[in-house]
């Protein structure tokens, strides 16, 4: 159990840089190990996730170094990665084991994948199901499709013409390194447009992919090379933070070196839509990333729904924060997805911020929420999910004198083991 950190008047102020971003992260661990040569990425993000990714393929074999600055990759194609006889542990991260799935499929050897407790309850049948149609076999039944998942993969992938039924990023980069092994052309066609650093990256190692509006197209077996990596701030990490300055009164803050591809800025987007202040500098259109300059502003309700859903999706908890502060209702529809992830969000931030005074309709696909309402102190709970953590702590700093106790705070290492210090230096207040 942790006592949240509390805002004093003098609001957030000062300038910030958050770490790595998550999804590119993990995907330069993985691109670096299928490449031929050498790799080198700079800002990793060091936190649990993409430290189990880092792990599972030195475990693959794979020679991953790391300096001060850099993770340094010797890279020698998919054929050279060696299956270990024990199960590889994801911890908690479901874009780790869905990658990795697409990644193995091509590999003839049986291999076991499993992960923590919420790992043991998000579906894989979303990525097992089409790779089956590749060449994937299951080595072991496993009819409700949750890890530990066995199979086999095999080095005659077939290629796929697919058209996804979620929305899901995981379940295209999945099929894309499956892709990349078959022999032929692989045709997949997303049901909506979402994050696509798996796209830029196979391109950035050197690939081909071609991608028309919702449809991607690529021509396998491709031979990727190692190159340079640098990682911008992932804006999910940014996101408390333009949350916590929208809302403390007083806030000014700057938060450098963001990643702003467009895939990833609907929160912005939402933001500028319910009134808040927050504004884009220095954007570099090379690496997609640039400077945020966000202030305390009174926010009005909104209705967010359909293909703005999967460029925000990991913002739902930290949107829904916001929405209790605006005037007026705010709606969030076509966000079902919530439900699957390290825990289902619309059930915690609906019995989590109630908790806090928030009057919350949790909606079957998303969230109603009334505006604005005092929040007051109790003991809340993170489901051991980060964004549910690190969403808890913002709303502790909207209580005033009373207290927010935050029940297994641990899970925010998953994504941003320096959360609390870097809102601690935000709020001028030393951390113990
Ligand atoms: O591909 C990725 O890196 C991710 C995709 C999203 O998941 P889904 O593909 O399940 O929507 C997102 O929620 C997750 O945090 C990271
Ligand atoms: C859903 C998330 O991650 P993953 O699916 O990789 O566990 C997240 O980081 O919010």
């Amino acid at each position: 159990m942790k006592e949240l950190l509390k805002s004093q008047n003098t609001g957030l102020s000062g300038v910030i840089e958050v770490p790595g971003d998550k999804s590119i992260s993990h995907r330069s661990i993985m691109f670096g190990a299928i490449a031929h040569g050498e790799t080198r990425i700079k800002n990793f993000l060091h936190a649990d996730d993409c430290l189990r990714t880092l792990q599972i393929f030195r475990e693959l074999g794979v020679d991953i170094q790391e300096t001060a600055d850099e993770i340094i990759i010797n890279g020698y194609g998919f054929e050279n990665l060696n299956i270990p006889n024990h199960a590889l542990d994801v911890g908690n991260s479901g874009t780790t084991i869905r990658l990795l799935m697409g990644i193995l499929a091509g590999q003839k050897n049986i291999v076991t994948l499993t992960g923590d407790d919420s790992i043991q309850n998000r579906p894989m049948n979303r990525v097992i199901t089409p790779l089956q149609e590749m060449g994937l076999i299951l080595a072991k039944e496993n009819e409700n499709g949750l890890p530990p998942i066995t199979f086999r993969g095999t080095s005659q992938l077939k290629p796929i013409s697919y058209k996804m039924p979620v929305a899901s990023a995981q379940v295209k980069s999945a099929l894309l390194f499956a892709a990349l092994q078959a022999t032929g052309t692989s045709r997949i066609v997303e049901k909506e447009l979402t994050r696509d650093h798996t796209e830029q990256m196979i391109q950035q190692f050197g690939g081909n992919v071609i991608v028309q509006g919702k449809e991607i197209t690529l021509t396998g077996p491709q031979k990727l090379s190692g190159t340079e990596i640098v990682v911008p701030g992932d804006i999910s990490s940014a996101a408390f933070f333009i949350a916590a300055a929208l809302l403390v009164p007083n806030s000014k803050i700057t938060i450098k070196n963001v990643g702003l591809t467009n895939s990833r800025t609907g929160l912005i987007d939402v933001v500028k839509k319910m009134g808040g202040k927050i504004s884009i500098t220095d954007f570099d259109p090379v690496n997609q990333s640039g400077n945020l300059i966000v202030e305390h502003s009174q926010l009005k309700g909104i209705t967010i729904e359909g293909e703005i859903i999967p460029r925000l999706i990991d913002e739902i908890p930290i949107i829904a924060l916001l929405a209790t502060q605006a005037q007026g209702q705010t709606i969030i529809r076509d966000a079902e997805e919530l439900r699957v992830k390290e825990t289902d969000r619309i059930e915690a931030v609906n019995l989590e911020l109630t908790k806090l005074g928030a009057q919350i309709t949790p909606l079957v696909d998303g969230l109603m929420i009334e505006g604005q309402t005092k929040l007051n102190g109790g003991i809340v709970k993170s489901y051991h999910d980060h964004r549910m953590g690190m969403m808890l702590q913002i709303a502790a700093l909207l209580v005033g004198k009373e207290t927010v106790n935050l029940e297994n705070p641990e899970a925010i290492s998953v994504s941003y083991p320096q959360f609390f210090a870097d809102l601690a230096t935000l709020l001028g207040q030393n951390n113990e």
